[in-house]
């Protein structure tokens, strides 16, 4: 071909390209076919020179042919279930965080648990959720993704197994802590290897999968919750245990599933990490992937070199350096936003809306993880289109308006908390101790403690704060509310960590927007922005750093809690999560980079400038980047060549 010919071929490809980013623009929602950015668009620069005979018609048969080329490049269904496999881990993460309070109802009344137990089966898991999953970076390294998430499923299996055959509190231990080892290494290796087998343009929806498979966890370990609250002997056994069967599964399943090929291009088993990679890819040529991988391991062991720790050379590079600030910092305002309180309380967020009974509250408590849930649907199916930045940026924003709006539910509602207005005279040998408080919001902040009235019409009269039932919540220690279904007919309420108020719609609202908001940014983006963030010698040891963090600061929430509500009141708690959430908002404008569409190996270069400078050169968000595969050798329109065409 003439170099005449040759030009106007790629002038007119070039067009194509500005046509479909112009059309893709109108359209504002990139199909997902037409955004595989790395992907060849055409291989026949013949039918391109037949082209400048035929006009424009020739740009509909071009545009055709690449729409035949990609459909023809489908992704293969396997990477799907490499994905949901893996995604069984995070699944399992969601369900053995999740069950534990339902299972604890029960638990404590048939061994008799103290408070002191009962908080170590609940925080032991986590405690050791964040041990293992800084210890996961190494093991992630030296032995692979497959055999970390291997070692997770037999873990969550061998703990399970514990849990439900357990006799004593001290074994129950054990099996807690044993899960939580299994939850620390897959919640760090699942995001990572996922994000390792997927290609490029749905990296971002399958990460994202994972934490949709947390918070499907999360519902389906509320409804077990609910089903067997009603088996009051052994049915935590039943709650404790069936998370050993996704855990086999997902142990036989990996048997049969490959290592991520970037981890073995790393150790030097090239032809392993080929045949995987092309199995992955289906029919789409790998040897452009291939080539970049294994030249960006070569160079960054060039520049970073491979002496010392991980975590040393990370923090003295300064590109990973800021990865891994940024990494942290996501997670830690997603744990700071309070996510995990506002689930554990939603039941009593409801209850402040009116629903009185217990069992109720359960299920509703289900509803929550419903919509946790639902809307982390929405997040995996924004992500390839709006981006991860504006995505989390929006879901922030939103989560501190409805922080803002929760807190003020529980402002208005203390203003016009109920006077105390009756002391009834208690029984000998009777603790007395609630009947210090004058009101109601007093009375409700002291675990002891319950709030007993008569409702006359919509008037509260009769008010006394007493003692509550040891075993059941559900009823008083002694007095008017001491046997339920007797008060129940009498026209006398109980009510246990709530106040009746005519504010509560605020902080039901405020607890429906959360979730609207929260689960589709906040509650996936921490995770899927750290599996892509970092280079591969670094990654491991990247995500062990920010998913310990993220399990760090679920510690340090939940456990503070009670105690900031007595110091701060409920309100005050509320609007110091939304402080927390403010200012993640500007770390998220000011240092979080748009990742959406990029090869794993390119990412490290949005990080080459100064911290927190990614939020001005915002300006490359959305821009599509084409890969026209002209007779075999392919044209990467650079960054001026791109510009020229818009
Ligand atoms: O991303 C997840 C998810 O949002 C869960 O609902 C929450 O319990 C976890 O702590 C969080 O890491």
């Amino acid at each position: 071909m003439s170099r005449k010919a040759s030009e106007n071929v790629e002038y007119t490809l070039r067009s194509l390209s500005s046509l479909m980013g112009e059309r893709r623009r109108k359209q504002q929602e990139p199909d997902a076919a037409s955004t595989a950015g790395e992907r060849s668009l055409l291989a026949a620069a013949e039918s391109s020179a037949s082209l400048q005979g035929s006009g424009g018609g020739g740009i509909g048969d071009l545009e055709r042919a690449a729409r035949r080329q990609f459909q023809q490049d489908e992704t293969p269904a396997f990477v799907y279930v490499v994905a949901v496999f893996s995604a069984l881990g995070g699944f399992l993460f969601g369900y053995d965080t999740g069950v534990v309070s339902g299972a604890m109802l029960l638990l404590k009344r048939q061994l008799s648990l103290d408070a002191l137990w009962q908080e170590l089966l609940v925080s032991s898991t986590v405690g050791a959720a964040a041990v293992s999953a800084l210890a996961g970076g190494a093991l992630n390294g030296v032995f692979g993704r497959r055999a970390a998430i291997l070692l997770a499923s037999a873990l969550f299996t061998a703990g399970s197994t514990v849990l439900a055959a357990a006799n004593n509190k001290e074994t129950l231990l054990a099996g807690r802590l044993v899960v939580g080892l299994g939850i620390g290494i897959a919640s760090m290796t699942v995001p990572v290897y996922i994000a390792e087998v997927s290609p490029p343009n749905l990296r971002g929806r399958l990460v994202t999968i994972n934490t949709l498979f947390i918070t499907g966890g999360q519902f389906f370990a509320s409804v077990v919750d609910g089903a067997f609250s009603y088996l009051q002997k052994d049915g935590w056994r039943y709650m404790l245990g069936l998370a050993a069967i996704p855990a086999v599964i997902q142990f036989f399943g990996f048997l049969f599933l490959p290592e991520s090929p970037r981890w073995l291009i790393q150790k030097g088993q090239t032809q392993k990490a080929r045949r995987i990679l092309s199995q992955m890819r289906g029919n789409q040529t790998i040897d452009e992937e291939y080539d970049s991988i294994k030249n960006n391991i070569e160079e960054e062991e060039k520049e970073v070199g491979s002496a010392g720790p991980v975590i040393c050379r990370m923090l003295s590079y300064p590109p990973t350096r800021r990865a891994l600030i940024v990494g942290c910092g996501l997670q830690m305002f997603q744990q700071l936003s309070g996510i995990n309180t506002i689930m554990y309380y939603s039941a009593t967020i409801l209850q402040m809306s009116g629903v009185e009974d217990d069992r109720l509250a359960i299920w509703l408590a289900s509803v929550t993880a419903f919509t946790n849930f639902i809307f982390t649907l929405v997040g995996v199916w924004l992500v390839e289109k709006v981006g991860r930045r504006k995505l989390t940026f929006g879901s922030l924003a939103g989560t501190t308006v409805a922080l803002i709006i929760l807190a003020l539910g529980f402002l208005l509602s203390a203003q016009v908390s109920p006077p105390i207005t009756f002391n009834p005279i208690a029984p000998l040998d009777q603790n007395t101790s609630c009947t210090r408080y004058s009101y109601c919001n007093e009375c409700m902040l002291d675990p002891d403690c319950g709030f007993c009235y008569k409702m006359n019409k919509s008037a509260i009269s009769d008010s006394s704060c007493v003692p509550v039932n040891k075993a059941s919540t559900n009823e008083a220690a002694w007095g008017r509310c001491e046997n339920e279904t007797k008060f129940k007919t009498e026209d006398v309420f109980w009510a246990y960590n709530f106040c009746p108020t005519p504010y509560s719609w605020t902080a039901l609202l405020g607890l429906i927007l959360y979730l609207v908001f929260f689960a589709p940014g906040m509650g996936p983006m921490p995770w899927t922005v750290n599996s892509e963030i970092y280079p591969l010698w670094a990654r491991s040891t990247g995500n062990a750093c920010s998913s310990g963090i993220n399990w760090i600061f679920n510690v340090l929430v939940s456990l503070t809690f009670l105690h900031t509500a007595e110091y701060l009141t409920y309100y005050g708690a509320f609007f110091l999560y939304a402080g927390f959430a403010a200012l993640g908002l500007l770390f998220i404008y000011g240092c979080l980079p748009e990742t959406k569409g990029k090869k794993l190996e390119e990412i490290e270069s949005l990080f080459d400038n100064r911290l927190c400078t990614c939020g001005a050169s915002d300006s490359d968000e959305g821009r599509y980047i084409e890969y026209i595969r002209v007779k075999g050798s392919n044209y990467h329109l650079s960054d001026n060549d791109a510009s020229d065409v818009e």
